[in-house]
């Protein structure tokens, strides 16, 4: 049986710290904690994690100032939504719930977010700061999966990792991420010759694709880590919606010596590392109030 990396349990206990120490800076900083999640039309995917993000908040003590935009809003408005939020000094982060509809264009948008209050770590700026191991806002599910690493004395450095998946979001920084933590990192993607025969050399096994069960007992090495950033939402054959992973969690469980689940898992450690990167920026913004 393999040791579950409980991702849910973590990104409570994070909580609990965050929620102390937010307490205890805001009463010197005069101000709590800001967000600002933007969202645009009715991608249920996002409206979940919306809604987990903006009930976390609460939780810590971080002040949403979160927008949720019909479908037909334009790139020139949401623009200016950005703007005002970099204008405000009450916010520190700010977030655009990704996929966009088709007609608005995300990467132009995603350069007017100021890199300070790039919570996400999507800006070039940050993304370039992790490229150059330099200090910035990190993205959070990679950063998630680092902390739900470091949380079970998972050993990176030296290790063989293999990531499946070259997203902005996910698979690139991620990889970033394990290269600055020195372990020997591939990445696959769509035009992989042969998936298996990667995976399997994998001490370390990130996936991060967007396809259930794309990952089976035949792709692991045994005794391996396994951690499954997929969500992807199914509807069974009774017509119940359900969340599942990338990974074939009840054929490939018995083989290895952890694994994350889904729902449960990587998913309330991106919600955690979001809130905590929200800390970080909110932390350079009053810090010279406090000193
Ligand atoms: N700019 C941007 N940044 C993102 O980080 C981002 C995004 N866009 N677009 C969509 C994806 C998806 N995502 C999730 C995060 C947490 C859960 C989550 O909390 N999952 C829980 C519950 C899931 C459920 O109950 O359905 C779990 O896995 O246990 C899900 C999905 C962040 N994303």
């Amino acid at each position: 049986m393999a040791n579950l990396l409980d991702g849910k349990a973590l990104a409570q206990k994070i909580r609990i710290q965050l929620q102390q120490e937010i307490q205890s800076l805001q009463a010197q900083a005069g101000r709590p904690p800001g967000l600002g999640v933007l969202m645009v039309g009715e991608n249920p995917a996002s409206s979940v994690y919306v809604r987990n993000k903006e009930r976390a908040c609460e939780q810590v003590g971080i002040a949403s100032f979160g927008k949720h935009f019909p479908t037909n809003i334009t790139q020139a408005e949401l623009t200016e939504v950005i703007h005002s939020l970099n204008q405000n000094s009450e916010v520190d982060g700010i977030l655009l719930q990704l996929p966009l509809p088709p007609h608005l264009n995300a990467i132009p948008l995603l350069y007017e977010i100021s890199p300070d209050k790039d919570v996400d770590g999507l800006h070039p700026v940050n993304m370039g700061r992790l490229v150059r191991g330099e200090a910035g806002l990190r993205s959070c599910t990679p950063a998630g999966v680092m902390q739900l690493l470091r949380e079970y004395e998972i050993e990176v450095t030296g290790k063989d990792v293999v990531v499946v998946g070259a997203s902005i979001l996910v698979g690139k920084p991620m990889a970033l991420m394990l290269l600055e933590a020195e372990s020997t990192v591939s990445i696959t993607h769509i035009k992989t010759k042969d998936l298996a025969k990667l995976t399997c050399e994998a001490e370390i096994l990130v996936v991060a694709a967007g396809y259930p069960k794309l990952i089976t007992a035949s792709h692991v090495k045994p005794g391996a880590v396994v951690v499954d950033v997929g969500i992807n939402r199914l509807t069974d054959y009774e017509g119940r919606k359900r969340i599942v992973g990338d990974v074939d969690f009840e054929g490939v469980e018995p083989l290895v010596d952890y694994i994350s689940p889904v729902p449960g898992g990587v998913g309330p450690m991106t919600v955690a590392m979001l809130l905590q990167n929200t800390l970080w920026s909110y932390k350079q913004r009053v810090g010279k109030n406090l000193e």
